[in-house]
């Protein structure tokens, strides 16, 4: 676990470039900032280029996809890949919806991702498994959780987060695990799709190792979220939003390393 990379991250202050959704973008946005990276969202084509040259990585977020919205994408993924910019992708209840679903299978067979982020329901859809997914939420599904992940990054030839009460990350042959993290993440709308622009941060100051670069962000947006869960006696998960962005600012290397629970 490569913890410096937060140092590293903070000192680089990469831009991440992002096509959200409009539900979380702003929590995003503040997240990636308070973090240490600098975040830009963009919904115009036309400035795909532009964009792509001042980016040190891309972020691209399914939630509220339009046929105009996954145009961009399509075009902002072959612009990235060109220029061997780091793509995570983010596919938003594609377990859900089979619409979606469609979608993100058009996106994968055009673009080369560089890390795929979601939840059980949206990796189980993406690698062909049955899963009982709900909405935007992973849901009741239940099975190998790693074997799926593991599964849809030979599928992709990508980086897999599988993310939920444990964080599996994979390449196909390597897995890791973050078992950090706090129930108040659930009731916060947009915890997966910070996360998602976390791990496009941290490939953008490793992008020659995305496997430890998404490995190192599950545990500093799980471990944040932990240290902040244990100042609470009652959930509260609009203060959760607001203290974890509070702490995703202040939080040290050390602190992360004394509340690590995870397996490499
Ligand atoms: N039950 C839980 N216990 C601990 N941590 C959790 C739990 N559920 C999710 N997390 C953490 O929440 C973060 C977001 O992951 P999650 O799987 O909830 O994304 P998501 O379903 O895409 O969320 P959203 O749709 O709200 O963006 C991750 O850091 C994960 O570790
Ligand atoms: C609630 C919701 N609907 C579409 S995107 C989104 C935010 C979680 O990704
Ligand atoms: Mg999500």
């Amino acid at each position: 676990m490569k913890l410096d990379l937060l140092t590293t991250l903070r000192q680089q202050n990469p831009v991440v470039f992002n096509i959200a959704n409009f539900v979380t973008v702003q929590d995003v946005a503040n997240g990636l900032n308070a973090v240490g990276a600098s975040p830009i969202m963009s919904a115009e084509v036309a400035e795909a280029d532009q964009m792509i040259a001042i980016a040190g990585a891309v972020c691209l977020n399914l939630g509220t996809l339009t046929t105009t919205q996954v145009n961009q994408m399509q075009i902002v993924g072959r612009l990235a890949n060109e220029r061997q910019l780091p793509i995570v992708f983010d596919p938003v209840a594609v377990g859900a919806v089979p619409y979606r679903l469609q979608v993100a299978q058009d996106l994968l067979a055009t673009i080369q991702m560089t890390v795929i982020r979601g939840n059980a329901g949206e990796i189980a859809a993406l690698a062909g498994v049955d899963w009982q997914a709900k909405g935007i939420d992973a849901g009741n599904g239940s099975g190998d959780v790693v074997a799926i992940a593991k599964a849809c990054a030979q599928k992709y030839h990508c980086v897999i987060v599988l993310s939920g009460p444990t964080d599996v990350i994979t390449d196909g042959t390597q897995v890791a695990k973050v078992h950090n993290g706090t129930e108040l993440f659930q009731l916060h709308v947009g915890s997966g799709d910070l996360l998602s622009s976390i791990v496009a941060a941290f490939t953008a100051v490793q992008s020659d190792a995305p496997f430890d670069a998404a490995q190192t962000a599950c545990l500093v947006l799980a471990g944040t979220g932990e240290l902040v869960a244990k100042q609470f006696t009652a959930p509260r998960p609009g203060t959760f939003a607001a203290d974890l962005i509070d702490k995703l600012h202040l939080v040290t290397v050390s602190e992360l390393t004394e509340v690590a629970d995870y397996e490499d």
